[in-house]
C-alpha cells in the first residue's frame, strides 16, 4: 500500500465522480471507521509521487489528461504587509498524544506583532494599499493576521491547474491550489517540461514568510524547509478523504487552519487495523480525533504520518468529539463553517525532477 498524493487525489476523485459511487478498497461496509478509511492499495502502480510529474501510467489513464501545463500564467494576489506580520512566534507547540507520540499542536500560531499595532509609515501604508477588511481607517490597525491571510487566500484565481491558482476538486468539491519551490530547468523530458512549467523559485510572500517561521520556530530544519504548500478550501460540510501525504514528502507536515474549526481522524493504516484492535472487541480502534481550532498549527511527523491516514469525515455539517480527541473533552459539538488550511511540506529534491 503506498500513500495518496495531490495529483493521485483529483485522479481518484475524478473517477468516483464518475461511478457516483464511493467504496474504498477496504471497504467494511459494517464499520463506519473503515468505510471511512480510503487507501490507494489496487492502483498504486499508476500512483505519481508528487503533483508535479506523470507516471506512463497515468499518462495512459482513460481519464482525459490533468491540464497541468496550463498554469503559466499566475495571477499571484499581492501582499502589502510588511515583514513580520505573520510571526508565528507565539506557537507552543505540544505533543497531544502518546502513541504515536508524533502529533502536535499550537491552538494559538500567529503572535500580533508589536509593529502592528504602531502607526508607522510603512505600516499604514501598506495597509491602505490594500482593501480593508474593516471599513474606517482607524480600523486597519484591527486587521489580524490571519484576517489579512484569508483575504489573500480569497483573491488567488481559480483555474483548471490547481497550481498557483484555486481548482475545484470534481469529487469533493473543495478547492486546492499548490505552490511549489523548484529551479525550472530546460530539458526535453515531457514530465520534466511540465515542473519547468510549474516550479517558481519562491513561494508567494506570505507563504514564503510562513515557511521561513516555521524554520525559524524550529519546526523544519533549514536543509528540509518548506517548499511545498498546499492550499485547501473548505464548504461547510465538505473534508478530505483519510490519506497519508505520501514517501514524496520529508515525513512532516504543518498545517494551518484559518475560519471555522474542524475535527481531523487519524486512524491506523489498513495493514494495521487488521491487529490493531481494541481489548474488548474485534473493532478497529476508533479513529484519533484533533480539534483543528482557528489559527492553529497541527504538526505530525514519522510514525503519524506514515503509519496513520488523517482525514475529515465528509459530508458532515458538525463533528462531536470523543474520548479519543487528543485536545480537547469529549462530547463536544463542532459546527462546521468556511474553513482555508495551508499545509507546509518539504518535498524531496528527487521528487522534483531537476
Ligand atoms: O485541511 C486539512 O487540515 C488537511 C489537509 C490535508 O491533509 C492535505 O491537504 O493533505
Ligand atoms: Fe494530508
Amino acid at each position: 500500500m503506498e500513500a495518496i498524493d495531490f495529483k493521485k487525489l483529483l485522479l481518484e476523485e475524478r473517477k468516483k465522480s464518475k461511478k457516483r459511487s464511493v467504496k474504498p478498497p477496504c471497504n467494511n461496509d459494517d464499520d463506519p471507521n473503515q468505510s471511512r478509511l480510503y487507501t490507494h492499495q489496487q492502483d498504486d502502480d499508476a500512483t505519481t509521487n508528487d503533483g508535479l510529474s506523470t507516471s506512463p501510467k497515468a499518462a495512459v489513464s482513460a481519464d482525459p489528461p490533468l491540464s497541468w501545463q496550463q498554469s503559466t500564467k499566475r495571477k499571484i494576489p499581492t501582499w502589502s504587509y510588511p515583514p513580520g506580520f505573520l510571526s508565528l512566534k507565539a506557537v507552543a507547540l505540544k505533543i497531544i498524544c502518546d502513541d504515536p507520540p508524533t502529533i502536535s499542536y499550537s491552538s494559538t500560531s500567529f503572535l500580533h506583532h508589536p509593529s502592528n499595532d504602531q502607526s508607522s509609515g510603512t505600516t499604514q501604508s501598506a495597509r491602505s494599499s490594500i482593501d480593508p477588511i474593516n471599513n474606517s481607517k482607524s480600523n486597519e490597525k484591527q486587521v489580524s493576521p490571519s484576517q489579512a491571510l484569508e483575504t489573500w487566500l480569497a483573491r488567488i484565481p481559480s483555474g483548471d491547474s490547481g497550481i498557483g491558482e484555486w481548482k475545484t476538486m470534481s469529487f469533493g468539491k473543495r478547492r486546492v491550489c499548490m505552490f511549489v519551490v523548484g529551479e525550472p530547468q530546460e530539458t526535453t523530458s515531457p514530465s520534466a517540461q511540465r515542473t519547468s512549467l510549474q516550479s517558481s523559485s519562491s513561494l508567494p510572500p506570505p507563504l514564503e514568510e510562513l515557511a521561513q517561521e516555521l524554520v525559524e520556530q524550529g519546526i523544519f530544519a533549514p536543509e528540509t524547509r518548506p517548499n511545498h504548500v498546499l492550499l485547501n478550501e473548505y464548504q461547510p460540510g465538505q473534508g478530505i478523504m483519510p490519506h497519508t501525504d505520501g514517501p514524496a514528502y520529508y515525513s512532516r507536515t504543518a498545517t494551518l487552519s484559518l475560519c471555522s474549526p474542524v475535527v481531523m481522524e487519524f486512524t491506523p493504516r489498513q495493514q494495521q487495523q487488521q491487529t490493531i484492535m481494541t481489548e474488548t472487541s474485534n473493532k478497529p480502534m476508533p479513529p484519533l480525533q484533533v480539534l483543528l481550532e482557528p489559527s492553529s498549527l497541527l504538526v505530525f511527523q514519522d510514525d503519524a504520518y506514515l503509519e496513520y491516514c488523517h482525514g475529515i469525515p465528509m459530508d458532515v455539517w458538525q463533528d462531536t468529539t470523543t474520548d479519543h480527541c487528543l485536545n480537547t473533552s469529549a462530547n463536544q459539538t463542532i459546527h462546521r463553517g468556511f474553513r482555508y488550511s495551508l499545509t507546509f511540506r518539504h518535498k524531496k529534491e528527487t521528487c522534483l525532477e531537476r
